[in-house]
């Protein structure tokens, strides 16, 4: 049966799942779901009557072709090499871990392999996922990927070596960005009288209409900066602050990403 397996309930694994059936990309009775826990897989169940729940990694292995590992980096070597006894090999693997290179699944499972990168944003439809397919992945797989993706926001395809950067701009990136609201939020609310409530949902709401506002116009965020910095204003002194401090702050945190990237399947 050419259904799409996922191991692993958790955020990514539900997020997929409630993206592909609600999108409609695929029916109830194309996917099948396993995870670790009764409750995981339980949840699953209740949350999508109908939907195929395999009690073990290997049954789901036994029933689809397209397999998608949604277990985090650590335990994904583990899982396919629980799997990969029962599989014919002609399965297509695609794999969310972060930093597992298509080298290192490969030489667990010799056959078509694709990483994909998804985004928490394509909860809501939003967002880009990255794909990257191994040499043995054939235009059918690929387009069949591709397109179930695709169906829950924008779609990207990258080369290994760009996956890393890539990975912090799209999908470490919503967790950034929504610190940055917390953080100009929680400084406003320190200085003044609004509600930490109020702050909160004018920095959501700005921050998406920042966004808009690039997309939409073309401008380069030095434009938007050059038109909301009057000359001898307010925002001029917090935009020198950040330009004085903040590449500082972000390269550290790029450089101490990236390096726990390298080091999160091992
Ligand atoms: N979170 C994100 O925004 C992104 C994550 N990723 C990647 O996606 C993957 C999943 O991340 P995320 O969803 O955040 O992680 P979670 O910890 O939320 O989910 C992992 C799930 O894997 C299940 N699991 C663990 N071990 C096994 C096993 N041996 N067999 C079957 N299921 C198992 C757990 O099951 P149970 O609940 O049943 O115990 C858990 O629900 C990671 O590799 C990560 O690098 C990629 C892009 C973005
Ligand atoms: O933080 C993580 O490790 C995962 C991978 C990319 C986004 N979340």
């Amino acid at each position: 049966m050419d259904c799409i397996g996922i191991i692993g309930y958790g955020h990514m694994g539900s997020m997929l799942v409630n993206g592909f059936l609600s999108s409609g990309v695929l029916g109830i009775d194309e996917v099948v779901v396993t995870s670790r826990s009764r409750e995981s897989r339980d949840a699953c169940a209740a949350a999508w009557p109908g939907i195929g729940i395999a009690a073990t990694n290997r049954e789901l292995a036994r029933q689809c072709r397209t397999i998608v590992l949604a277990v985090r980096p650590q335990e994904t070597k583990e899982v396919l090499s629980e799997i990969v006894p029962v599989m014919d090999g002609d399965e297509h693997i695609v794999s969310l871990a972060a930093g597992i290179g298509l080298a290192e699944i490969e030489g667990m499972f010799p056959g078509s392999v694709t990483r994909v990168v998804p985004t928490i944003t394509s909860t809501v439809g939003q967002g880009t996922t990255l794909i990257c397919h191994g040499r043995q992945v054939g235009m059918h797989d690929a387009l069949r990927v591709e397109g179930l993706f695709s169906a829950i926001g924008n779609v990207m395809l990258v080369g290994e070596e760009e996956l890393p950067a890539a990975t912090i701009l799209s999908s470490c990136g919503p967790g950034l960005f929504a610190a940055i609201i917390e953080e100009l939020a929680g400084a406003t609310v320190r200085a003044s009288g609004l509600t930490p409530e109020q702050a909160l949902a004018l920095a959501t709401e700005t921050a998406a209409a920042t966004a808009a506002y690039l997309r939409e116009t073309g401008e380069t965020p030095g434009d938007l900066v050059g038109r909301v910095a009057t000359g001898g204003g307010v925002t001029e002194v917090g935009v020198r602050g950040f330009r004085e401090r903040l590449p500082e702050v972000f390269d550290e945190a790029v450089a101490a990403m990236l390096e726990r990237y390298g080091a999160v399947g091992k």
